[in-house]
């Protein structure tokens, strides 16, 4: 490790060029992939920006996402990821295994699959409402979000009626800028509402995949909470950034969107790129060494962080030719923006099944769809642990 290398550097959340990470990443992945990071609250731990590093971290059960083992404790905004019964996404095998086996068996491929037509009429929807009011339109709010709020409350079996509720939570949740009560508040808030939700679906069973849970008997209500809440705040913050940060993109580049329009089986291909390219989880995953880790010539001690920058790895020219450049033919298959190894995302199927419905129904309805602002006067997530953009103008 050169000695520039060697000093621990602060992870960078401005980005001088609003689709691309920050600008260190690149410099940072180029001397060395895995370097000595330091954390707000002054604990050193390890940043990954390399490809190959990133992947192998997550596949080594040496790594946990149990975060409370961290030594010592890291800062708070993290510890309050502390474990809660059910949010499997901080368990590591077997309790994780025992969590991720009873949800791989309701996210079949099949019920994927059945799903694919009401998200069509979903999609189809949103599209006629839009067009029913009329130019301008806030993209986020007429389509982004909607669609993948109504999919995971139907897949769920969670009242959309009371979607300002759980949205206004999960987006305190995600928000960098929350207080640690705040953060707290909207977890309490969270449990309290799906909890009686929950207890209700015990009396009065459904078709929808909190039901089927409870039939498998192999739940308790604390867990089944935790479950719903994991799954409802990551089943419909992500996709609904994709799509409307995704369209933000395809926009900027004119001769990527002229291409999927001509040739509408470009889509699966543009939903990969698009998920390659942009890496809505931009700020971890971040892990803790349950021993001491030789990793890319740098010895990771028992109790350190190692935070994994998948949009680095995304970029990384090692992995991807000419990894800057957002390419809609390239095979950005394996790509990091799911993550990889035993936590990697549980409903892969159905944001790919959201985005190849989603993108083309909305080009093929507006034909001339474009920005209703100046390109860079479009704010972006910078402050949310999820990317994206907090509104998208547009007309057509
Ligand atoms: C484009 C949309 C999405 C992106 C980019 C995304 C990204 C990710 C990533 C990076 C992870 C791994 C985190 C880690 O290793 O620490 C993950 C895990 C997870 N995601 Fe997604 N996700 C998306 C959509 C969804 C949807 C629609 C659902 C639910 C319906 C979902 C449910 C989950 C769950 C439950 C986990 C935890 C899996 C485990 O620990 O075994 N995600 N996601």
């Amino acid at each position: 490790m050169t000695q520039a290398a060697s000093q621990p550097v602060t992870f960078p959340l401005t980005r001088e060029t609003p689709l691309d990470p920050p600008a260190p990443f690149g410099r940072w992945r180029e001397e060395d992939p895995v370097r000595p990071m330091l954390y707000a609250d002054g604990h050193v731990g390890w940043l990954v920006t390399g490809y190959s590093a990133a992947r192998s971290v997550l596949a080594d059960p040496r790594f946990s996402t149990r975060l409370e083992l961290l030594h010592p404790p890291i800062n708070q905004r993290l510890s309050q990821a502390r474990r809660r019964p059910g949010f499997f996404l901080r368990e590591d095998p077997p309790e994780h295994t025992r969590f991720r086996k009873l949800l791989t068996g309701q996210f079949t491929v099949r019920r994927m699959k059945q799903l694919e037509p009401r998200i069509e009429k979903i999609t189809a929807d949103r599209l006629d409402e839009m067009e029913r009011l009329g130019p301008p339109a806030d993209l986020v709010q007429a389509f982004a979000l909607p669609i993948p709020s109504l999919v995971i409350c139907e897949l769920l079996g969670v009242p959309y009626d009371d979607h300002e509720r759980f949205q206004g939570y999960s987006s305190t949740l995600l928000n960098l800028d929350a207080t640690p009560a705040q953060v707290q508040g909207a977890l309490d808030d969270l449990d309290a509402y799906l909890g009686e939700l929950v207890a209700r679906k015990r009396v009065e069973p459904d078709d929808a995949l909190l039901s089927g849970l409870i039939e498998t008997g192999q739940l308790t209500d604390e867990e089944l909470t935790g479950v719903a809440i994991l799954l409802l705040v990551a089943g419909h913050e992500t996709t609904a950034n994709m799509l409307a940060l995704g369209t933000y993109t395809l926009l900027r580049n004119p001769d990527q969107l002229a291409a999927l329009r001509e040739d509408p089986s470009l889509a699966d291909g543009t939903v990969e790129e698009l998920l390659r390219y942009l890496t809505i989880v931009h700020l971890g995953p971040v892990r803790a060494a349950l021993e001491d880790v030789e990793l890319a010539g740098h010895l990771i001690k028992a109790g350190e962080a190692v935070t994994l920058s998948l949009a680095a790895g995304n970029r990384d020219p090692e992995r991807f030719e000419d990894p800057d450049k957002l390419d809609i033919r390239r095979q950005a298959m394996g790509h990091l923006a799911f993550g990889h190894g035993v936590h990697q995302c549980l409903g892969q199927q159905l944001a790919r099944i959201e985005m190849r419905i989603g993108y083309p129904a909305l080009l093929r309805r507006f034909p001339g769809l474009r920005l209703a602002v100046p390109a860079d006067d479009v704010a972006m997530r910078s402050n949310m642990a999820i990317y994206g953009v907090h509104r998208l103008p547009v007309a057509w």
